[in-house]
């Protein structure tokens, strides 16, 4: 099994003019398995887009990345380089321009990759916007983004990442802000994609319940480390860590008159920090030993 993604001592810090240095993320390994959907979950804050900006090298300015090593489909590479991938985000609206039809978006994406006219362009944005399912794609092609429903955008949005022919997409909170049902169809969306394109994909929640239908594997992430991670057949019926015991009883069951089970962190902290607390690693050495081929080199 090869790994699309592989580093090894990733810490990203603040990087603000005199100003101490902050570590967010504290120097994690990090493996993806090529031709999969890997989940990384956990609670807003934990460090999951931090991890993912540093992976696509666009932290915003104020951030730095560190790592001891990054291997991209096995080869080393110069993590100040763009790689070959693309991501997806949870509010469509402010990675399209307001002022700008979706034709343009796609056509823009094209043309930075084919040496196509505009015309021939435009009939693959359309083709590209039927894939994901949009209706009418030629009258979509006119039409502005705030005209479309947020489904849609985000849609419109997987058709740009595709076009740019990825060999790793990720995909963070694509469906927070979307409503239950078009989750599910622009979940079922991605999954078809990936199988039919054996695409390597990590897939960001919050939601262990979309993780766990997702995804072949998973990590969990708490205040920038992974605590725990493994098939996820393995970490969602015997969770090893407390924080993911916690994330899998807040899974929200869909009825509607249950309160949110709401984490109690300070309880957390003290359980975790008690000197039986060893947890965190079983996960992965059980995955290791099942897996031995995926060590790290
Ligand atoms: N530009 C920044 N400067 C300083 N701290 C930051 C910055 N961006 C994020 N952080 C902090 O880093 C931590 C991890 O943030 P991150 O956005 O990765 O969390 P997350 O797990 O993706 O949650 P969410 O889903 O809410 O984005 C948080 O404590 C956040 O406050």
């Amino acid at each position: 099994m090869t790994n699309i993604v592989s580093i090894k001592q990733l810490t990203v810090s603040t990087n603000k003019k005199n100003q101490a240095p902050t570590e967010l993320i504290h120097a994690i390994d990090l493996r993806f398995t090529k031709g999969k959907i890997t989940g990384v979950v956990g609670e807003s804050g934990s460090g999951k887009s931090l991890t993912m900006k540093a992976i696509m090298n666009i932290l915003p300015e104020s951030l730095v990345a560190d790592m001891a090593s990054f291997r991209f489909n096995d080869e080393p590479v110069d993590f100040h380089k763009r790689l070959p991938a693309s991501m997806i985000f949870q509010d469509p609206m402010t990675a399209l321009n307001p002022l700008r039809t979706i034709g343009y978006h796609l056509v823009e994406v094209i043309q930075r990759f084919q040496k196509v006219p505009k015309k021939q362009a435009l009939k693959l944005a359309e083709a590209e916007l039927e894939k994901v399912g949009i209706t009418y794609p030629a009258k979509r092609l006119k039409q502005y983004p705030h005209e479309l429903s947020g489904g849609m955008r985000q849609r419109v949005m997987i058709a740009m990442a595709l076009l740019a022919k990825p060999e790793l997409l990720i995909a963070d909170e694509p469906t927070t802000a979307l409503d239950v049902t078009i989750q599910a169809q622009i979940l079922a969306l991605i999954k078809d994609i990936q199988a039919q394109e054996n695409l390597s994909m990590i897939l960001v929640s919050h939601d262990f319940g979309i993780i766990a239908g997702m995804c072949e594997e998973i990590k969990v992430m708490y205040q920038g480390e992974i605590v725990e991670e493994g098939l996820t057949t393995e970490v969602f019926n015997n969770p090893q860590h407390l924080y993911t015991k916690e994330l899998l009883k807040a899974i929200p069951n869909g009825n509607k008159s249950d309160k949110l089970y709401a984490i109690d962190h300070q309880a957390l902290q003290q359980r975790m920090n008690q000197p039986h607390h060893f947890e965190s690693i079983s996960a992965t050495h059980r995955y290791l030993a099942l897996n031995p081929e995926v060590a790290y080199d």
